[in-house]
């Protein structure tokens, strides 16, 4: 049987409140209120993921660090496994987010920038490290996605060879659109890598999990789901149920 591809719907955060936003654009926020509400939500919909974003810091507007060690602590007492993202770079905003109770922390334009500090970190956390790996084409994108960090598989090699245990995929292009996953990315890091890949960006029906259900076997572990499930586009009960189904096929 093929493991089930994982499923972590995204609770973003700005200004305190859930928001999605298109192209992970600042200003284009839609706002879904509460966040702690939106990721309980989850967790009684049958979640054992949620992907928590604190988008200002990602933008460098701020913060929501309380707001986020709070949604962080009680989802993950409520057995939730929680990745947490968005502006984390440095020890101190490392320390805070590791000590949420988070599983893991998932780190952007630090890998761009600092190279030298996430080569450290890799090294003293191991699996509680993943990077995102945010593409224009096969551009980087790094500071809440607005400012270009290089060549996505330049990185990926350098991430790889200082054992980086797993990347998180978006295309910015898809991120918010309901377009459907990049599969020809995915497939393309897939082929360049032996680290589980977290897919994100763009899923936007149940067809699109089986797609990504499919590439498990090349290392897809799992997809984030933001837009289509606050949209109303399918329940998280059908979503768990399609992979279920597709591992046991
Ligand atoms: O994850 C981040 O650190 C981040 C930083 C800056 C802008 C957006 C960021 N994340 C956005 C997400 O994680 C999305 O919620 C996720 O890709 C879901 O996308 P979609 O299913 O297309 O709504």
């Amino acid at each position: 049987m093929t493991p089930e591809l994982e499923l972590l719907p995204a609770v973003d955060v700005r200004d305190g409140q859930a928001v999605r936003l298109v192209h992970g654009e600042s200003g284009t926020e839609t706002s879904y209120g509460d966040p702690l509400e939106a990721a309980l939500a989850w967790q009684r919909a049958g979640a054992r993921w949620l992907h928590l974003v604190d988008l200002d810091a990602a933008f460098g507007t701020g913060d929501n660090r309380e707001r986020i060690a709070e949604v962080a602590r009680v989802t993950a007492e409520a057995g939730v496994q929680v990745e947490l993202s968005g502006g984390i770079r440095d020890d101190d905003s490392l320390a805070a987010a590791l000590a949420t109770g988070c599983t893991r922390v998932n780190l952007g334009t630090a890998a761009l920038e600092a190279p030298e500090w996430v080569a450290k970190i890799i090294a003293e956390h191991g699996d509680r490290i993943a990077v995102g790996l945010d593409v224009r084409g096969t551009t980087l994108r790094g500071r809440g996605w607005t400012r270009d960090g290089g060549d996505l598989y330049e990185t990926l090699a350098r991430l790889d060879s200082e054992g980086c245990a797993r990347y998180v995929v978006t295309d910015i292009a898809k991120d918010g659109t309901l377009q459907g996953p990049n599969l020809e990315l995915l497939r393309n890091v897939c082929a360049v890598t032996d680290r589980p890949v977290v897919a994100s960006g763009g899923v936007s029906r149940l067809d699109d999990l089986r797609a990504l259900a499919a590439m498990v076997p090349i290392g897809v572990e799992g997809a984030i789901i933001g837009k289509a499930l606050y949209a109303g586009a399918f329940t998280l009960e059908a979503a768990l149920e399609t992979v279920r189904a597709e591992a046991a096929a």
